[in-house]
């Protein structure tokens, strides 16, 4: 095996890149461990097509260090491009040429492709194999560059807004690739502007605004606490909370907001309320309202960035 193969498959240090006084690119920092799926999410220029573009060779950063499966994705591109796969946007499809022929053509160009038919069918495209690229519709387009990034089976894969524009089914469709990939142990980094996506599928969640990654870590990791999240029940005033409080993870914050409600802080996750009901059931106190909130992906977006995500 070659050294750097156990290594991460994109690591990436201090990259800047100006356009004349855009600061694309600002300091940033980025590990995307192999095999896993890492969904890169910011607001509109905050700059992940151009931290993607870097990865995929075809932007040179003004500074720092990148290495994509241990090589210099510029001074190295012969001996990346066939271990990486690519999504196209469609400026690089050449419009007259058939879906089919597409696809067949990509995958003779690796040495273990997947089947490109069956791959089509996977992804809605059979009908439309004999159908030029610009006479197919945007999903349809959009299709086409996920299998086209895919045929290859290659060991890492760009996808750049892989979703947008697809109805619900292919979307689902697209998902299910997403998974599969992952779990054959190819890397997959994905930039979303939908949140369900990254938090279905992603193992880490990079935040990029302003050039650099501002958050990094599993959805999980990233929604943990949080002002408004925990859980809220209500009962009889004067509850004895130190007792709840010895049943609960250390340092659990407990609270009487007002008589007789009360907020659990923490992750409002199944072992919080089985403790805080045992709890209860144990000391003879019926709430009369128990809610849970979770800090999901798209509060920890807006707090972060002070951005809506939506595009
Ligand atoms: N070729 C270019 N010339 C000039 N400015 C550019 C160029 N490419 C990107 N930029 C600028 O760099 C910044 C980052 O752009 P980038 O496309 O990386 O953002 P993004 O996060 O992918 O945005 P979006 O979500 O809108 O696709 C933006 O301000 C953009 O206008």
């Amino acid at each position: 095996m070659h050294p750097a193969a156990a290594g991460p498959a994109v690591e990436a240090t201090g990259l800047t890149k100006s356009y004349g006084r855009t600061k694309a690119l600002d300091g940033l920092d980025l590990t995307v461990e192999r095999g896993t799926v890492t969904a890169v999410l910011g607001p509109n220029g905050a700059g992940k097509t151009t931290t993607v573009e870097a990865c995929e060779g075809y932007r040179s950063p003004d500074a720092g260090r990148l290495r994509v499966l241990g090589l210099d994705p510029v001074a190295d591109a012969a001996a990346l491009r066939p271990r990486i796969g690519v999504m196209l946007q469609s400026g690089g499809i050449y419009p007259g040429v058939r879906a089919g022929e597409m696809l067949r053509h990509m995958a003779k160009l690796y040495a273990h492709p997947v089947d490109p038919d069956a791959l089509s069918e996977r992804l809605g495209l059979g009908p439309c194999g004999r159908t030029p690229y610009r006479r197919l519709s945007g999903g349809q387009q959009q299709r086409l560059a996920l299998a086209l990034a895919v045929v290859g089976r290659p060991e890492l894969v760009f996808l750049d807004e892989p979703t947008a524009g697809l109805d619900p089914q292919a979307r689902r469709a697209a998902w299910e690739l997403v998974r599969e990939l992952r779990a054959d142990g190819v890397t997959v980094v994905l930039t979303t502007h939908f949140m369900d996506e990254a938090e279905e599928l992603a193992d880490a969640v990079a935040v990029i605004d302003t050039g650099r990654v501002i958050a990094h870590g599993s959805p999980a990791e990233l929604c943990r606490g949080g002002a408004e999240a925990g859980l809220r029940f209500s009962g009889r005033p004067g509850l004895d909370l130190a007792s709840l409080r010895e049943v609960l993870p250390a340092g659990t914050e407990v609270t009487e907001t007002a008589a007789g409600s009360y907020r659990v802080a923490g992750e409002a996750g199944p072992q919080l309320l089985a403790d805080v009901t045992a709890w209860c059931a144990r000391n003879g106190v019926m709430p009369d309202r128990i809610t849970t909130r979770r800090h999901t992906l798209e509060d920890v977006f807006l707090d972060l960035t002070g951005k809506e995500l939506r595009p």
